[in-house]
C-alpha cells in the first residue's frame, strides 16, 4: 500500500490541477459550452456602455447620425433580453455539469473505497470516510462550475474591456492598468495561505463528521451512561476548532478582497480626475468618459471577482487534494498476476506457520492542529503558513497478534476456536476471506496459497456470520438475498425455512416485504441471527466463518438458532469462535489460543484429559457457556 496515512505529502497545485482536469476529460464539451455561453452573456454589458456613449454624445444633443432614440432603446432592450436568456442557460448547464461531476466522482470514490483493505476502515472513523465522499466531492465540483469556468470568462472579459479602453483613450487606458502589478503581488502572497487555510477547515469538518457518526451510532450508550453533557462538550470543542479555522480562512479571503477592492476604487477615482481634466480641456467627450468608466468597471470587476473565484478554486483544491489522497491508496489485498478461478472449492484449509502484526497509525490526540498552531484562548485567527502544512503528528502502534499458527481443516470439519479475550481468535479467521494477508507463513485453500486465486472467487466460497449480525435497511427479502446473485423467491423462502426464520417472518404484516431498519433495530437478537443464517444458507458456501453471539437468548429462541446453525454447518468447513458449549463439544478440532498462539489442540475429551489451559477455561468459563443441545451433540 502506498500510504495509509491520512495526510501524505501534498502534491504541487499544478500537478493536482492537471490530474483533476484529466479526470474531468469526459466533460470537456460541457465545460466549453458553458464558457461559450458565459462569453456571449458578457457581450451584453460590453454593448451597453457603447450605446450609452452614442445616446449622450449623438442622440440626446440632436446630432445627425444613423442612430435615433428609438433604435438605441431597441438595441438596449434586445441586449438585456439576450443577456437574461443566456444567463439562465448558463446557470442551468453549470448546475447540470456540477451535479454530474458529483455523481461521477462519488461513484468512483466509493468504488475505490470498497477495494481498500480492512486496515483503511479500521484506522478511520466512519464519519471521516463519509465526509470525504460527501463534503469533499461537493467542494471539488465547485472548482469547475464556480471556479475555472468563471476564471476563463473573466479573462476574456478583462481582455475585451481593456481593448475597449484603449479604443476610447490610450493614455487613460494605460493609467488604469497601473494596479495590475500591485494586484499580482498581493495575490501571490495571500493565495497560498488561503489554500492551506481551507485545508485545515476541511480537516476539521472531517473530524466533526467522524465524531457525530460515531456518537450518534452509539447514542444508547451515551444516554445510558448519562454522558450527553460530556458528548456535547466534546462536540463543542471540535466545532469551535472548525469555527476558528473557518474564520482564519475567511479573514484571509476577506483581506485579499478588501485590498483588491481598494485598488479598484483608487483606479476609478484616478480616472475621474484625469478623465475630468481631459473633458474640461476638450480632449475627451463626456460620453466617452462615462463609457470609459463603465468599461473600467468591467475591467476591474473581473479582477475583484477573481479574488472570489480564487477562493472557490483554493477551497476546491483543498477538497480535490483530499479526494486524491484516497484514490492514491492502493488496496493491500488484491488479485495477483493471472489469478486462478474457482467455481466451487473443496474447503480444505491449511495455515502454515502464520504470523501477523497489526500496524496502525492514527493522529496524535495530544497534538491537534490548533494546539500546535494557536494558543487555546487566543482571540485572533491564525495565519496559515506559506509553506505546505505538515501532516498532523501521528502515533504509530504495532501489536503482534499471531505467531506460528499452523492448522489443517479438512473439508466439512468444524474447527472451534476458544481462548481468553485478545488471544487472536478473530484475527485468525480474518485470513480466510483475505481481510488481511499474513505477514509470515501462508494460508492454503485446497493446497494452493490463497493469494493465487481470484479474490472474488475465494470470497464467494465463504459465508461469514458475525456476532453483530449486520442487517441493512431494506426488506426482509433483500437482507436474506443480499449475498446471492441468482436467488429467486422460492430459494429465499427455503433458506428462511431452514434458518427457522420463515414462521416469524410470515407472522409479520408484510411478510418478506417488511422493511427493517439500519442494523435491523426492529428485530430481536435471535431473529437477527436467523436472518443472518438464512443469508448464509442461500449462498451455499463451502466454508463457513462463524463468530457466535455471546449474548444469551431465551430457551425457545436459542433452540431455533441452534437448530438453524446445525443445518448451516452441515458438510461445510466451519471455523467458529465458540460461545456455546454444544459447538465446542461437537467440533472436530478445538484450537485453544492464548496470546497469539495455539497452545493446545484436540477434541473436547482429549483436551480435558490434557489438564492444561482448556481444562482451566472449561472449569472457569466453558461450563458456564450455554450448554443447550449438549445432549443432542
Ligand atoms: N484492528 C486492530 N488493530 C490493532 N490491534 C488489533 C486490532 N484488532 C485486534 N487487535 C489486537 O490483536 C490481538 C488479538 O485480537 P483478536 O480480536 O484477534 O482477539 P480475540 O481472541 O478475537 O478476542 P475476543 O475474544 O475478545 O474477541 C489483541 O491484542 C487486540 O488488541
Amino acid at each position: 500500500m502506498k500510504s495509509n496515512r491520512s495526510e501524505p505529502d501534498l502534491p504541487s497545485k499544478y500537478h493536482l490541477f492537471k490530474r483533476y482536469m484529466s479526470f474531468l476529460k469526459p466533460y470537456t464539451y460541457g465545460i466549453l459550452w458553458i464558457i461559450a455561453l458565459g462569453m456571449l452573456s458578457y457581450c451584453v454589458p460590453l454593448v451597453i456602455p457603447w450605446m450609452t456613449k452614442i445616446l449622450i454624445d449623438d442622440v440626446l444633443p440632436g446630432r445627425d447620425g444613423k442612430w435615433t432614440l428609438e433604435s438605441v432603446v431597441l438595441v438596449l432592450v434586445a441586449a438585456q433580453i439576450f443577456g437574461v436568456l443566456l444567463q439562465f442557460l448558463r446557470n442551468y448547464y453549470t448546475a447540470k455539469l456540477g451535479n454530474r461531476i458529483v455523481v461521477d466522482l462519488r461513484y468512483k470514490l466509493y468504488q475505490h473505497m470498497q477495494t481498500l483493505s480492512q486496515r483503511f476502515f479500521e484506522s478511520r472513523q466512519t464519519g471521516s470516510i463519509v465526509s470525504r465522499v460527501l463534503n469533499d466531492v461537493n467542494g471539488a465540483q465547485n472548482m469547475i462550475g464556480g471556479g475555472v469556468i468563471n476564471l476563463v470568462i473573466d479573462v476574456f472579459m478583462v481582455v475585451f474591456a481593456a481593448a475597449m479602453l484603449f479604443a476610447l483613450d490610450m493614455k487613460l487606458a494605460l493609467l488604469s492598468l497601473w494596479l495590475l502589478p500591485l494586484f499580482y503581488l498581493t495575490f501571490t502572497n495571500l493565495n497560498v495561505r488561503i489554500r492551506f487555510a481551507y485545508r485545515y477547515v476541511h480537516r476539521e469538518l472531517e473530524k466533526i463528521s467522524g465524531l457525530l457518526v460515531e456518537r450518534i451510532g452509539g447514542i444508547k450508550i451515551v444516554q445510558a451512561f448519562g454522558k450527553e453533557k460530556a458528548e456535547l462538550d466534546r462536540y463543542e470543542k471540535q466545532a469551535i476548532n472548525h469555527y476558528k479555522h473557518s474564520m482564519s480562512a475567511n479573514v484571509l479571503s476577506n483581506t485579499l478582497g478588501a485590498i483588491v477592492q481598494s485598488f479598484n476604487h483608487a483606479g476609478t477615482i484616478l480616472i475621474w480626475l484625469a478623465g475630468g481634466y481631459a473633458v474640461l480641456n476638450g480632449s475627451l467627450s463626456l460620453g466617452s468618459l462615462i463609457a470609459f468608466q463603465a468599461y473600467l468597471s468591467q475591467l476591474y470587476d473581473p479582477i475583484r471577482r477573481f479574488s472570489q473565484v480564487n477562493i472557490t478554486i483554493q477551497n476546491s483544491m483543498a477538497n480535490v487534494e483530499r479526494i486524491f489522497e484516497i484514490f492514491d491508496m492502493e488496496p493491500e489485498i488484491k488479485d495477483g498476476k493471472d489469478p486462478i478461478a474457482i467455481e466451487k472449492c473443496k474447503g480444505d484449509i491449511v495455515f502454515e506457520n502464520v504470523g501477523f502484526t497489526y500496524v496502525s497509525e492514527r493522529p496524535d490526540p495530544a497534538k491537534t492542529d490548533l494546539k500546535y498552531t494557536m494558543p487555546a484562548r487566543k482571540k485572533f485567527y491564525l495565519l496559515p503558513p506559506r509553506t505546505k502544512p505538515a501532516p498532523p503528528p501521528m502515533i504509530k502502534e504495532s501489536n503482534v497478534a499471531l505467531r506460528h499458527i499452523s492448522l489443517h481443516a479438512k473439508p466439512g470439519e468444524v474447527i472451534a476456536l476458544v481462548g481468553p479475550s485478545g488471544a487472536g481468535k478473530s484475527t485468525l479467521i480474518h485470513f480466510i476471506p483475505r481481510f488481511y494477508d499474513p505477514d509470515e507463513g501462508r494460508v492454503l485453500l485446497d493446497g494452493i496459497p490463497l493469494p493465487h486465486y481470484r479474490l472474488a472467487d475465494v470470497r464467494r466460497q465463504i459465508a461469514v456470520v458475525l456476532q453483530d449480525h449486520i442487517l441493512f435497511s431494506g426488506t426482509m427479502y433483500d437482507n436474506i438475498a443480499y449475498g446471492s446473485f441468482k436467488a429467486d423467491k422460492r430459494d429465499v423462502e427455503e433458506a428462511a425455512k431452514a434458518a427457522n426464520a420463515y414462521d416469524f417472518i410470515m407472522q409479520l404484516e408484510h411478510g418478506f416485504d417488511t422493511v427493517i431498519g439500519e442494523r435491523g433495530v426492529r428485530l430481536s437478537g435471535g431473529q437477527k441471527q436467523r436472518i443472518a443464517i438464512a443469508r448464509s444458507l442461500l449462498i451455499d458456501p463451502q466454508i463457513l466463518i462463524l463468530d457466535e453471539a455471546t449474548s444469551a437468548l431465551d430457551a425457545e429462541s436459542e433452540h431455533l438458532v441452534t437448530e438453524a446453525l446445525e443445518r448451516l454447518m452441515k458438510n461445510r468447513t466451519t471455523f467458529v469462535i465458540a460461545h456455546r458449549l454444544a459447538t465446542v463439544v461437537r467440533a472436530d478440532q478445538i484450537l485453544v489460543m492464548d496470546r497469539g498462539q495455539i497452545v493446545e489442540r484436540g477434541t473436547h475429551r482429549e483436551l480435558l484429559e490434557l489438564n492444561g489451559l482448556y481444562r482451566k477455561l472449561y472449569e472457569k468459563q466453558l461450563k458456564a457457556m450455554r450448554p443447550e443441545q449438549l445432549l443432542k451433540a
